[in-house]
């Protein structure tokens, strides 16, 4: 989300693509749209570049001096050269082939995260939906904090509210039957 909100244009695509191929004022994304939904997915996994959970992997540190692209790189230092310009937040960068496959925010191999796919839906589900929000940062856990919390409001669609509306009808309506 603190991504979304400082990379505006990222944010208005992906609101166009939900818009274009889901058409989200008249209903409610759900999990069979997410295949159609590339650029979300997209953002997802660069989100995941950028916040990965750091401490489940195994660091790899440069075992002695050298230079890399000029850079003067000292030993024990954390080197990553799998992505070009890798401080944008660049969700396009997926759309190259093959270029998911460097992602490795759930491990790789025999023991590599099984709860992905559904990690995966989750966070997707969620950030189609545009609840109405109130968020704030929680910096505890695993993964890594922004230096200044994030905090935001989302405003939800007309249809959620909707969507809300008729739902507490029906428990009304249950209720009295
Ligand atoms: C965005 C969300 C998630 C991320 C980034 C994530 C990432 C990871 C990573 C990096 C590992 C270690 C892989 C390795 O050792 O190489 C792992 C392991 C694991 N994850 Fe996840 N995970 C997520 C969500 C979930 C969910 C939703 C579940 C369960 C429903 C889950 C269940 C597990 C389990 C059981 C393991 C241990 C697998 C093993 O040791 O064999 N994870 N996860």
């Amino acid at each position: 989300m603190t991504k979304l909100l400082n990379n505006p244009e990222v944010l208005n695509k992906a609101k166009e693509e939900i818009d274009t191929r889901i058409g989200i004022q008249d209903r409610l994304v759900d999990e069979q749209d997410l295949p159609k939904l590339s650029y979300l997915q997209n953002i997802i996994n660069e989100t995941l570049c950028f916040y990965p959970p750091a401490p489940l992997l195994l660091p790899h540190e440069s075992s002695k001096v050298c230079t890399i692209e000029g850079y003067h790189i000292p030993r024990d230092t954390i080197v990553s050269t799998l992505w070009s310009d890798p401080t944008s937040f660049m969700p396009e960068r997926f759309e190259k082939e093959r270029e998911v496959n460097k992602l490795i925010a759930f491990g790789l191999g025999r023991k590599a995260c099984p709860g992905s796919g559904l990690a995966q839906r989750t966070v997707g589900l969620t950030m189609a939906f545009e609840e109405k929000l109130d968020m704030v940062e929680d910096n505890g856990g695993i993964i890594l904090p922004n230096l200044i919390p994030f905090q935001a409001m989302c405003k939800a669609l007309p249809i959620i509210n909707d969507f809300h509306n008729n739902k507490k009808k029906t428990i009304v309506n249950d209720i009295m039957k």
